[in-house]
């Protein structure tokens, strides 16, 4: 992915395995939320390919699509700062989410409007996946609070639920762990195990070493937009290549906020 003369992500080839959590870690700056912008269509990569191989069925050609329709063919993703609607309730931003899915069963609305169609049939399912994401989340109580309301641990969760909803493959978070204290962590870590256990794929982007080799089965490390290991957590921990990396990041920028060496 190129920006005029920056090359900010380049020859970066790696697999998210299905079924598994794998996470992108390094330093500022090096790349990793352009990879994630990447491959969600919020950027058309310069050049390079991402595909998504479905269980059953060809593998997509993610980089050819724009984003709408990659969020249709079962990637989905959260923000690294929260991106909900803050006016709508809980339960109206999950139900946001299922809008490609209600429309897709009442004939793009058209047979909702003429009452001839599945509609309401339709729209109970979405509310009941809403309140079964809000249940795994811990939000049911606050189900009808408007999203912004929310205390700031609770919009993070109803940001993974609202993904959820959209019934994805492969679920691609961005910094889920930033701003939550250890007892939300840990409870971050335990919902996203129980998505992989659900048979959603998760690619994750996370400064929080803690979580990350907790939780993590393959871990990927960029640095100034090259990979430079991928591999089981143990293994990438003990990594000369990645400890430099980020011991070298205070170096170069002492102002930055400083960031968790992976030990
Ligand atoms: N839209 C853009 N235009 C120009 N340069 C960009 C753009 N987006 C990112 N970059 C540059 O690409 C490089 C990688 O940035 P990116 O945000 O992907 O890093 P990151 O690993 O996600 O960092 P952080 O951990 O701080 O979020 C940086 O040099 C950044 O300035």
């Amino acid at each position: 992915m190129r920006f005029g003369g920056l090359t900010a992500v380049s020859d970066v080839s790696f697999a998210a395995r299905r079924g598994e959590i794998t996470a992108v870690i390094g330093p500022n700056g090096a790349g990793k939320t352009t990879l994630f912008n990447c491959i969600t269509g919020f950027y058309r990569p310069s050049s390079g390919s991402i595909r998504l191989h479905p269980a059953s069925g060809p593998a997509i050609a993610l980089h050819r699509l724009p984003g709408y329709r990659i969020a249709r063919a079962g990637v989905a993703r959260t923000f690294q700062n929260i991106r909900l609607f803050p006016g709508m309730t809980a339960l109206e931003n999950l139900l946001v989410a299922q809008h490609n899915k209600l429309m897709a069963a009442t004939g793009l609305g058209i047979g909702a409007v003429l009452g001839l169609s599945r509609y309401p049939q339709a729209e109970r399912a979405a509310i009941d996946l809403a309140r079964q994401w809000l249940a795994a989340t811990r939000l049911l109580e606050r189900a009808d609070d408007p999203a912004g309301a929310l205390p700031y641990g609770a919009q993070r969760r109803l940001e993974i639920a609202r993904a959820m909803c959209t019934e994805p493959l492969l679920l691609c978070l961005d910094e889920p762990a930033a701003g939550l204290n250890p007892r939300e962590s840990d409870e971050l870590a335990r919902l996203l195990l129980d998505i992989r256990g659900q048979g959603t794929s998760l690619l994750l982007i996370e400064h929080d070493m803690g979580v990350v080799m907790r939780i993590s089965d393959r871990v990927v490390v960029l640095d100034h937009g090259k990979l430079i290991a991928e591999d089981a957590p143990a293994v990438v921990r003990a990594d000369p290549r990645v400890i430099a990396a980020y011991l070298g990041e205070g170096e170069e920028d002492e102002d930055a906020p400083p960031t968790e060496v992976p030990a």
